[in-house]
């Protein structure tokens, strides 16, 4: 997951850490600890030869050769890093990290790296890792939002609609979903609301079966919005938690089915709208999140396939662009292959 992401970050850190290996000198104060130790290293070491004890002297040459191993620091020019950052950002482009995105993270690290003065601990990679970590997190985090948070304090039936083109994973997430809620106690009602799709109701079906849920469901062709409304209806007087409705894919472009979109979200008047998209899909998940949200709007998105993404693109830059949180990643085709977003365990996942 995320290979070349990572592959690209680790090129970066370590350039830009030999950089700053290059610039780094010796720390010139002495420390308050230390009043005697003076500007220039060697100088000290020798008045603390002279005026100690044998072992007090060994262990203070000790501890303040050690000082001047570890106590550096460095001050980076624009002009020193311009290449390795322009680098950076063209390894976020084509890890199909949206420009807007790409360029904030840029700036991030250009503030946090360049231009003031920095000390440096043992490792300066780690300072580099850092000042990344930083800027995906806050990027990834401008959006959160908690799924059962939102369930168990809302009122009840919770009306789910999903959302997307063809094939990307609406119908698997909405199994994955169904089996998470009913593991956590929640009673759950599925529409079949993909009745264009010739096998949709019967795969649907499969699902909600297996799982041990109720389907509610028409036949293929007719009106999505009214399979949607009496499922909640179903809900309404069964007490049930939530109602997960799926619908047809359908192209951004398409204006009628888009119309039909906004015809099921007129007549249910859904709790929450969801996207989903695959993550292998990279800016155009991103585009066409963007697109659906004129149309419906979106309340957040789920990103799909991302076991088999290697890029990382779409996730870290979608929540930022739409202004619309992730809500699930999808990680394999299992019931149990989805996970709550946390921009953490991410961004975790690609400095791993
Ligand atoms: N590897 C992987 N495969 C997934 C994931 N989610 C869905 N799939 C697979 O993607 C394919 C399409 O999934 P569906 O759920 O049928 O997609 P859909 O959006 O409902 O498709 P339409 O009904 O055509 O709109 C299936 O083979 C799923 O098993 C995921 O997170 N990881």
């Amino acid at each position: 997951m995320f290979n070349k992401l990572k592959n690209k970050l680790s090129g970066f850190k370590q350039n830009f850490s030999s950089k700053i290996e290059d610039k780094a000198t010796p720390v010139e104060e002495s420390s308050a600890t230390e009043p005697e130790a003076a500007a220039e290293g060697g100088r000290f070491e020798e008045k603390e030869a002279v005026t100690g004890t044998k072992d007090e002297n060994k262990t203070g040459f000790a501890h303040k050769a050690k000082a001047l191993v570890f106590e550096r620091e460095f001050i980076l020019d624009e002009a020193d890093v311009e290449d390795i950052l322009w680098e950076l950002e063209m390894s976020l482009l084509e890890s199909d990290i949206a420009i807007s995105v790409s360029e904030k993270i840029v700036t991030d690290v250009k503030q946090e790296l360049v231009g003031s003065r920095k000390k440096i601990g043992g490792n300066t990679s780690k300072i580099v890792e850092d000042a990344l970590k930083k800027s995906i997190n806050d990027v990834m985090s401008a959006n959160v939002f908690d799924f059962d948070e939102f369930i168990d304090n809302h009122e009840k039936p919770v009306n789910i609609v999903f959302v997307g083109i063809n094939g990307t994973g609406k119908t698997t997430s909405i199994a994955k979903i169904a089996h998470r809620l009913k593991a956590m106690n929640k009673s759950v009602v599925i529409a079949a609301g993909d009745t264009f799709r010739a096998g949709a109701i019967d795969q649907i079906a499969v699902h909600a079966e297996r799982i041990g849920v109720k389907l509610i469901k028409h036949q293929e062709g007719g009106d999505p919005a009214a399979v949607v409304y009496d499922a909640v209806q179903y809900a309404k007087a069964h007490d049930s938690d939530v109602v997960l409705s799926d619908t047809a894919g359908r192209m951004h472009t398409n204006v009628n089915l888009m119309a039909q979109l906004q015809k099921i979200c007129r007549v249910s008047a859904p709790d929450l709208v969801l996207f989903v998209d695959e993550a292998v899909a990279g800016n155009d998940a991103v585009e066409r999140a963007e697109q659906f949200n004129e149309a419906v709007p979106v309340d957040g998105s789920i990103l799909t396939k991302t076991d088999a993404d290697s890029k990382g693109g779409a996730a870290i830059s979608i929540a930022y662009v739409t202004g619309k949180p992730i809500v699930f990643l999808g990680m394999g085709q299992d019931y149990e292959d989805l996970i709550k977003f946390d921009p953490h365990w991410f961004v975790d996942q690609i400095f791993s």
